[in-house]
């Protein structure tokens, strides 16, 4: 058996791998998850760190439930150590109950001369059990709302926090971690009240022992110490065990879905994978199992150890005892309060034990969630600012140059852009040529690494940003698909205003989403998610149509539309851009991403960007009339345009579908995909 945490926690462990995981998974399946570092993290703790880092530990859980209710938390405390004062007593009148009745005399009389003593002992045991119930009580009370807040805490901060923070590895595998966090605070809660009560109980017993005869105190760390080391062992040995072992469920666990999975059906039964994966299903599960037995036996081998040497020490410290009661330096009494004290220690070290390895796991969670608070509060959006002028004239792009962190080379560089008020503003260009990125740095959602974003002359970088989200409506690329009702997937395009039929119906004319709603079986009220009883799938195109509703309920100064058409029917598509174009006539400030060149003929104006440049700009006639475009949108159109008047792509001659400078590629229908 290994004792080494490094050993015990075990770098990917060949031996431990099944042939099954070698062959599926190349190794061990692992999560890249922030919590998977705690596999280390615990085992290497030392006695001494853990005993040293428990007090700021405790604080952390006490501070939450501070926060969550002060008077629960006092309930508690006073509690449990008032449950520990009354062990502390009872030890003391035992001492004295049993010198009262083995003292010389009449049973009569050393029973009524003992008579205060029982009551006494029999009171404190009352008021033990009241305090022990008051303190479940409170515990109760008090175990939910510190979740509450350890969660409403960390969740209020997570979503204030620049999107450069939610884009970055180590920030995700953190909040990843963290989310366990309020769970373990809860939990931390009622394993230090048992901390408590352990600590008070065992300083109780060890005060009474050492003024019983200074020899007892060792003895008692004698009997106790084999069992609270197996406690700590077994735990270990577990834990690590969970962690060895959840590699090979998990691995099991993603088998036996696959075999019941949708998608994989059909191949599962025309390849006929059924056998195999079934086969190395098993090869899996055995795995585990043997994992199991190797720690049952582990299990065995330590607790026979601890126990042959709390059985010597108790023998020891029991044949001390009749030889002190022998030599006459012991009376009988307190041998016997000895004995009590001596049990009441013992179970109270190994309660011990447990509790502080149990406070030590959850901790690690609730110390992540502290960071995570921490570092959340540092990447915050800032709140306030320069405030915008109350009509933005124009958005302006001043030599903006803009890297994403890690990346060998910008993603925009040198982008000078002009978007004014009330005008259609198209941005063209390649697959990964930065129009996306132009739009969250236009959004100030991403800050320049050198260069200007100016909102009416307010640079974003100064400006209060709230303001700057005020006036956007965005519908992006991958706008998000709340799981929610077809009324909310629109009305949350402005949440704090009413979502009634009224305020929704003028928006969701816009676009065609009125007919995805009656298409519904509940009309606006169809929940829009599989999986969920009444939910409702709807296609790609009827999404499409929804996003671009939320984004018209807004009522944003400035709309952007990243693709809004890519999954469009033609008809669809074509009423989208008409819609487009009329909002530019009332006014609206619009930036649009498309890849569709014929579908900003009707723009105020066009940039088309190359590898985070502006190629070149201008109105549509600049950038097709050879005199004044570069050719780069021109030839990208014209290739556009070819296509779609093809007769068929496989008649020799003619050119066939390719990829042109937008990255695009015609479609049957003429149309352009990504
Ligand atoms: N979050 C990110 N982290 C690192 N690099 C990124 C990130 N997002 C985009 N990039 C890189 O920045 C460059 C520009 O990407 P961007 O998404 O802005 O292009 P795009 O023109 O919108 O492309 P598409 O037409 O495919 O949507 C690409 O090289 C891309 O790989």
């Amino acid at each position: 058996m290994s004792n080494s945490p490094d050993d015990a926690a075990g770098a990917p462990d060949e031996a431990h791998l099944s042939a099954s995981e070698k062959l599926l998974f190349g190794g061990e399946l692992a999560y890249d998850a922030g919590w998977t570092q705690h596999n280390h993290a615990w085992l290497k703790l030392s006695l001494k760190t853990m005993a040293l880092s428990l007090p700021q530990q405790i604080a952390v859980a006490v501070r939450l439930a501070h926060q969550a209710d002060r008077g629960a938390l006092y309930t508690v405390a006073a509690s449990e150590i008032g449950r520990g004062v009354a062990q502390a007593a009872s030890l003391v009148m035992v001492n004295s109950l049993l010198v009262e009745l083995l003292s010389e005399g009449a049973m009569e009389e050393r029973l009524r001369s003992a008579m205060p003593s029982i009551i006494a002992v029999g009171l404190l045991a009352v008021v033990g059990s009241v305090l022990s119930s008051v303190s479940a009580a409170a515990t109760g009370i008090l175990e939910p709302k510190t979740q509450r807040v350890a969660t409403e805490r960390y969740l209020s901060l997570v979503a204030r926090v620049e999107l450069e923070a939610v884009e970055d590895d180590d920030f995700h595998r953190l909040m990843d971690s963290a989310q366990y966090g309020a769970d373990s605070a809860r939990r931390m809660l009622v394993y230090c009240a048992a901390v408590v009560t352990a600590a008070i109980s065992l300083v109780a017993a060890g005060g009474v022992l050492t003024v019983l005869h200074w020899a007892l105190l060792p003895m008692l760390i004698a009997m106790a110490a084999p069992r609270a080391w197996s406690a700590l062992a077994m735990t270990r040995h577990r834990y690590t065990s969970f962690h060895r072992f959840i590699q090979h469920v998990r691995a099991s666990q993603l088998i036996s879905r696959l075999l019941i999975d949708q998608q994989a059906a059909g191949e599962i039964r025309v390849h006929d994978v059924g056998p195999f994966l079934l086969k190395h299903f098993r090869g899996m599960a055995l795995t585990s199992e043997r994992e199991q037995t190797r720690l049952a036996r582990i299990g065995v081998r330590i607790t026979l150890g601890a126990d042959a040497a709390a059985g010597l020490a108790t023998l020891t410290t029991y044949a001390a005892l009749g030889l002190l009661l022998w030599q006459g330096q012991m009376a009988l009494a307190v041998a016997g309060t000895a004995v009590f004290a001596i049990r009441t220690g013992a179970a109270s070290i190994t309660d011990l034990v447990g509790r502080v390895t149990d406070v030590q796991g959850e901790a690690l969670f609730v110390a992540d969630l502290e960071t995570l608070c921490e570092e959340a509060a540092r990447r915050a959006i800032p709140a306030g600012g320069r405030d915008l002028p109350q009509t933005v004239e124009e958005i302006r792009f001043d030599k903006v140059t803009f890297t994403y962190p890690g990346a060998d080379a910008p993603s925009l560089c040198e982008v000078d852009l002009v978007v004014p008020r009330g005008k259609t503003v198209a941005l063209v260009g390649r697959n990964g040529s930065g129009k996306s990125t132009l739009v969250k740095l236009l959004c100030g959602l991403r800050a320049p690494d050198s260069g200007h974003v100016l909102w009416g002359g307010v640079s974003t970088a100064e400006a209060d940003r709230a303001q700057v989200f005020d006036r956007l409506a965005m519908v992006a690329q991958d706008f998000y698909r709340w799981p929610f009702t077809a009324r909310v997937n629109i009305g949350i395009g402005r949440p704090a205003a009413p979502m009634d039929d009224a305020a929704l119906a003028p928006a969701a004319a816009y676009a065609g989403a009125d007919e995805v709603v009656a298409s519904l079986p509940r009309g606006l009220d169809t929940l829009l998610a599989r999986g969920y009883k009444g939910g409702h799938e709807i296609s790609g195109g009827m999404w499409q149509k929804v996003g671009l509703c939320r984004a018209r309920h807004r009522k944003g100064q400035v709309l952007i539309v990243d693709e809004p058409t890519s999954a469009l029917d033609p008809v669809a598509e074509q009423r989208v851009f008409d819609q487009i174009h009329r909002l530019s006539g009332e006014g609206q400030t619009t930036v649009l991403i498309t890849h569709r060149l014929h579908s900003v003929r009707d723009a105020d104006y066009i940039y088309v960007l190359d590898q985070g440049r502006v190629a070149e700009h201008g109105t549509f006639a600049d950038l097709m009339d050879p005199a004044t475009g570069t050719g780069a949108f021109r030839d990208a159109y014209e290739l556009q345009a070819a296509q779609f008047r093809a007769p068929s792509p496989s008649v020799p001659g003619q050119p066939g579908p390719g990829t042109d400078v937008t990255g695009t590629k015609a479609t049957s229908d003429g149309a352009a995909s990504s």
